[in-house]
């Protein structure tokens, strides 16, 4: 099976066309591809397929590293877009691609850098899955015994986000896993650490859902940017410094899409016996 390795600020890929191949892979079989000593090594894997939809030009499936597979991935969308153009699968400026969050555009800009309307985000509840009876700007779990505070966000995928004050000493490694995994979440969450710098910069840490802390993460830097908006600690356009490296990310309130820009980067292309 052919593949090409790719990443978005050091947030990892394996991304296979499965247009031009037959592909049917099992969990085990994705475990296994992203294991860094034994596989191909990545944070997610994105399969590239026919479009669902009449008006879309792709379709493109997202899989965690332990093999389950999520509605949606900011950075990969990125990876996505650069995959089918650097295949010449498409030479559009502007790709619609079918998602099981539904549709994204996707937009090459003059700067090499790749613009993905995000969608509309969602902060219900049950829309994110979390299990309270109501929503709220900020909602409280007892983790690791101690009280925190956060917001949850749907980008298509869920998201926690608490505020700290560094997020070099945040407790990434154990309120992140812990939360990933509470029972308020039952399809567990991605958990975002942001420390707001300004009005227009945050810098971030993600602990993924299904993945671990990542060196970015793209609908979490959405999510981070919206519930720093609902809280007035943001303006409607910010810059995100991750781990990897620098988004832009816009939002114009209730009911409007999140834009998020950045890069996209084909790192080399190798096949695997599976
Ligand atoms: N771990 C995420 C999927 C990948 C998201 C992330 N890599 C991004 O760039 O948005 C989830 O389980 O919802």
């Amino acid at each position: 099976m052919n593949f090409t390795k790719m990443h978005g600020l050091g947030n990892d890929f394996v991304v296979i066309d499965a247009i031009n191949q037959a592909i049917n892979l099992t969990a085990a079989q994705i475990r296994f591809i992203a294991d860094r000593h034994f596989g191909v090594g990545c944070d997610q894997l994105l399969l590239v397929e026919r479009p669902v939809s009449g008006n879309a030009d792709f379709k493109y499936r997202i899989f965690n590293a332990d093999g389950g597979e999520v509605a949606q991935c900011g950075n990969g969308a990125r990876c996505f877009a650069r995959f089918v153009r650097d295949k010449k699968l498409s030479d559009k400026d502007e790709i619609t691609v079918d998602t099981d969050a539904g549709q994204l555009v996707l937009r090459f800009d003059d700067a090499g850098l790749i613009t993905v309307n995000m969608g509309v985000p969602r902060h219900a509840p049950e829309q994110i899955p979390l299990l309270m009876p109501k929503e709220a700007r900020l909602y409280r779990a007892e983790i690791d015994g101690g009280i925190f505070e956060f917001a949850a966000v749907s980008m298509g995928n869920p998201h926690a986000v608490i505020r700290v004050e560094d997020v070099r000493q945040a407790p990434v490694e154990t309120v992140g896993a812990q939360l990933e995994r509470h029972k308020l979440f039952p399809q567990r969450v991605n958990v975002g650490f942001m420390e707001v710098l300004s009005r227009r910069e945050i810098h971030l840490r993600v602990y993924e859902r299904g993945a671990a802390e990542t060196l970015a993460c793209g609908s979490g830097a959405c999510a981070a940017v919206v519930a720093g908006i609902e809280q007035n600690l943001l303006d409607d356009k910010v810059g995100v410094n991750l781990p990897g490296g620098h988004l832009m990310i816009e939002w114009a309130g209730r009911g409007n899409p999140v834009f998020m820009s950045g890069p996209a980067e084909s790192v080399y292309e190798g096949q695997i016996r599976i």
